[in-house]
């Protein structure tokens, strides 16, 4: 099946298409129809990238057991190292909704295994985001004292991370850990901060649980008819985006605040629409805490019968939770974890940190040498300037001592002030880059080519004595004379004069470069194109 890979892709395609049209049902049947031929792939990769979307699409559609099944076949698909990254998301994705569906025991398992795969891969955003994961259990389980100590820590490891994600999801963890401590003014302070990344990252979800800890906060400061209204934003935007547990928990509140107003009829509708919801998605724990709403309702009501079957349908979930979500009983086990954790997290930030601080000095000290490397270098020719003589030549010719040896040419273009005036002063900048390219190639590696300034330049010879410096000059005089001058100089030929000195004990860099102009002048003076010493 040659094409097989391409259809599939053009498939895969598609069904994003389908799924960023809000049409999963069409996502799903494609994808059915998909599995049920049989593609022969060698890696699972492709099958991985299929479930992901079937996941996508469940999610959309609140079907909970169908998703948790595909995440598990991802997950056991993903085993390969090759696929860790994907092992991640999936990872993720499964524990947030075994989480919701209030099996705590198993999330936070899941939680764990993705802090440890995200600190192996380097993810420390991923890593982080598991470790808020986990507050959020501590919270399920009432210990909310520690669920806040936990996303504290969470914000000290988060805060160098400019990452917007990790950002809005601590404060609205932190928001509810606050709201749990009945701190309502904390819990308002942090979501006003988290409120502007939250609309400019269109974060939907987030935005709905941001009106939920908001309204619970102004319940508490006992302003109910601003509690109210967040509720019911909360509640359009969560239904609106398909954000069953935000939906679920928005209107369970509306149902508690608008009986403890003495609005029943209101009060239970909000009630039995976040029953329904519960109940489709099989979301534990908020079922529970519907039934204890109706019950509570129903009981302000005067129709004791009702509030006690309510109550007993809220203990048939207690039970089923506390079958599930023990948390007390792997609680030891889930500590020495985590600690463990903790530990691999600070060594993690702190040797990324260092890599980063590494990596910045590093920059600087390219930077800098770029910029020394300017200072001291002749933007038009490239060789270095009058500075880099002062800086590096100066001091070696005041300590020159008997076994050193270093001689110069000071060179001269002749009648070069003709060339500017019968082409341009651009030709003549292109002959002088010309000059700056002949004396390089002329240099060995321990001699520097200076560009002393306007047409005159100087050559360091290193360990060459006078003769074997006027041998060097001969020879660049020569390559000049028979250069083959770009056409902007119309084919005028152009000579140099050179004047050449060497180094003797008690000079300094004005003094030989006094004798080397001196023979500069001399060779002039004799008819120019000559050397002199
Ligand atoms: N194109 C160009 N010309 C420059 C630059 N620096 C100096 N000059 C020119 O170089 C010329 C030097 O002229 P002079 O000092 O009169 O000497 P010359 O014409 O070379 O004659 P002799 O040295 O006596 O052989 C002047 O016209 C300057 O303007 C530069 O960076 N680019």
């Amino acid at each position: 099946m040659p094409n097989s890979l391409s259809l599939f892709s053009d498939q895969l395609a598609e069904i994003s298409h389908q799924l960023a049209e809000n049409a999963p049902l069409q996502a799903l049947a494609l994808i059915d129809e998909i599995s049920n031929t049989s593609y022969q792939f060698t890696t699972p990769k492709p099958r991985i990238a299929l479930l992901m979307l079937k996941s996508q699409a469940e999610t959309e559609l609140g079907q909970c057991h169908a998703l948790i099944a595909t995440l598990n076949e991802a997950l056991s698909l993903s085993q390969d190292d090759d696929f860790a990254a994907e092992r991640l998301q999936i990872l993720n994705q499964l524990a947030d909704q075994v989480y919701t569906m209030g099996d705590y025991r198993q999330s936070i398992q899941l939680w764990m295994n993705s802090i440890e795969l995200g600190l192996e891969l380097g993810d420390i955003s991923s890593a982080i985001l598991a470790f808020i994961s986990i507050g959020g259990i501590f919270n399920a389980a009432e210990q909310h004292e520690r669920a806040l100590k936990l996303h504290q820590q969470a914000l000290h490891y988060s805060h160098k991370l400019d990452n917007p994600h990790i950002f809005y999801t601590l404060r609205l963890y932190l928001a509810a850990d606050y709201m749990w401590l009945k701190l309502p003014n904390d819990t308002l302070t942090i979501l006003n901060q988290a409120d502007p990344i939250l609309k400019k990252c269109n974060h939907f979800n987030g935005i709905a649980e941001s009106h939920l800890w908001r309204a619970q906060a102004l319940f508490q400061l006992e302003r109910y008819a601003e509690a109210i209204d967040h509720l019911q934003q909360g509640l359009q935007c969560a239904v609106q985006h398909h954000h069953y547990w935000a939906s679920i928990k928005c209107a369970y509140h509306l149902g508690l605040i608008l009986t403890h107003q003495k609005r029943h009829a209101e009060a239970e509708q909000a009630l039995l629409e976040a029953l329904a919801t519960a109940s489709d998605n099989e979301f534990m724990q908020l079922l529970r805490d519907c039934w204890l709403g109706l019950s509570a309702l129903y009981e302000d009501m005067d129709q004791a019968q009702q509030a006690y079957f309510a109550l007993q349908s809220a203990h048939s979930f207690e039970h089923q939770l506390a079958k599930s979500a023990p948390i007390l009983e792997v609680e030891p086990r889930i500590l020495q974890r985590l600690a463990a954790l903790e530990t691999r997290f600070s060594l993690e930030i702190s040797r990324q940190e260092n890599r980063q601080l590494l990596e910045q000095q590093a920059q600087q000290i390219q930077k800098l040498n770029q910029l020394l490397t300017e200072v001291e270098q002749d933007a038009l020719t490239k060789l270095a300037n009058r500075r880099w003589l002062d800086t590096h030549l100066a001091p070696q010719i005041t300590k020159l001592n008997a076994a050193d040896t270093i001689s110069i040419l000071l060179l001269d273009l002749d009648h070069f002030k003709q060339i500017n005036d019968d082409f341009s002063h651009l030709a003549g900048d292109e002959v002088l880059r010309d000059i700056g390219l002949i004396l390089q190639q002329a240099c060995r590696d321990v001699d520097t080519p200076v560009r002393y300034g306007g047409e005159e330049f100087l050559v360091v010879l290193k360990g060459l004595n006078l003769f074997s410096a006027a041998k060097v000059a001969e020879r660049i005089r020569t390559q000049v004379a028979q250069h083959a001058w770009p056409s902007s100089i119309e084919g005028r030929q152009l000579t140099i004069s050179v004047g050449v000195a060497q180094a003797q004990l008690g000079d300094n860099l004005i003094s030989l470069i006094e004798r080397a102009d001196l023979a500069l002048y001399r060779a002039k003076d004799l008819g120019r194109n000559r050397i002199e010493l």
